[in-house]
């Protein structure tokens, strides 16, 4: 069948989206077995087509903790039958990520920075590969600290920059430097914008979000056991990010952005701010409080979610 024009990314290699998930790695046709070790499947020891052929939703974010409620908030949206007690971890036979499947929603843990994240979606694109999966959204459904925005605030990637604000991810290769794309899907930033309009009381925008390999000083934060740099530097780096359009830091969405490019996926990256760097570096905010912001990226995709599945308007 002849691939189908779904948008115009601007991509240099191709200029449509085929449906079905596909991978850019020659040799792995040729493996008799795949083994997604980080996931604890394989193509010979399970059905993959049969557990995840239906997938047409994933979201990631950094904790097994926070990915396990968001599948059980997922299963009730949804209108699933079942208890949401039952929904298990499917990788429970390894400790390195967690992932639970929701009808048609793959929640997935990824860990912290950009290796972990890498790791995990290799595997994932594999899974969705070998299960024959077709129109997959990615999502990245995370924290991050703001810049000249009030804490709470979630923020539309619409491009992952790197620390020098470049819209690029660069990965070393057999000792050289291949560089990325990390443009992300314009129009599904735009449609969750338009969703978030469902959430008056959550302000939403759409902005750069800069990937950092640190928490620390990666980020210009004053606090960690090493600083090299003064408040000034500090505050000057800051303002040239807000001016260079980064409205938020975190450290996946770079790889995230340029991994789902590549393999043309449909993604997007959503992140609440748990701080404005501009006022400090420490995350004082009280517990609750940060639990109510986790989950404003949460219900801006459920709501995507549900309207691309035609449960809401
Ligand atoms: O998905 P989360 O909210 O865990 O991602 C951000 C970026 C780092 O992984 C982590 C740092 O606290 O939070
Ligand atoms: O400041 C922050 C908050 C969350 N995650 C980050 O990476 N940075």
């Amino acid at each position: 069948m002849a691939p189908i024009l779904l948008n115009c990314m601007g991509n240099e290699h191709d200029d449509y989206i085929k449906t079905e998930v596909h991978v850019k790695n020659p040799h792995l046709d040729s493996m008799e077995e795949d083994i997604l070790y980080h996931f604890n499947l394989g193509t010979k020891t399970h059905d993959l087509p049969r557990m995840f052929g239906d997938v047409k939703f994933v979201c990631v974010g950094g904790s097994g903790n926070r990915m396990r409620a968001f599948a059980q908030f997922m299963h009730q949206e949804l209108g699933l039958l079942g208890d949401v007690g039952d929904i298990r971890d499917i990788c429970e036979g390894t400790d390195r990520y967690s992932m639970y499947k929701v009808g048609p929603l793959l929640s997935i843990s990824h860990g912290m920075g950009v290796p972990s994240i890498s790791i995990m979606l290799h595997e994932l694109i594999k899974l969705l590969y070998h299960a024959h999966c077709r129109d997959v959204v990615l999502f990245r459904i995370g924290t991050s600290g703001g810049i000249g925005l009030s804490p709470g605030t979630v923020v539309i990637t619409d491009h992952a920059v790197d620390s020098f604000f470049r819209p690029q991810f660069e990965q070393v290769v057999l000792g050289k430097v291949i560089v990325r794309s990390t443009e992300l899907d314009e129009g599904l930033a735009g449609e969750l914008l338009l969703c978030s309009k469902a959430f008056p009381e959550q302000p939403t925008v759409i902005g750069h979000t800069m990937c950092t390999h640190d928490f620390y000083e990666g980020q210009g934060r004053l606090d960690g056991a090493l600083c090299s740099f003064s408040t000034e530097e500090k505050l000057e780096y800051l303002s040239k990010a807000y001016d260079a359009g980064v409205r938020n830091i975190e450290m996946e969405s770079t790889v995230f952005a340029a991994m789902c490019r590549v393999c043309d996926l449909r993604a997007a990256v959503v992140c609440v701010t748990l701080l404005d760097r501009f006022q400090g570096d420490q995350i004082s905010t009280p517990h609750d409080v940060l639990v109510e912001y986790q989950q404003r990226p949460q219900c801006l995709v459920a709501r995507f979610i549900k309207k691309s599945l035609g449960l809401v308007e």
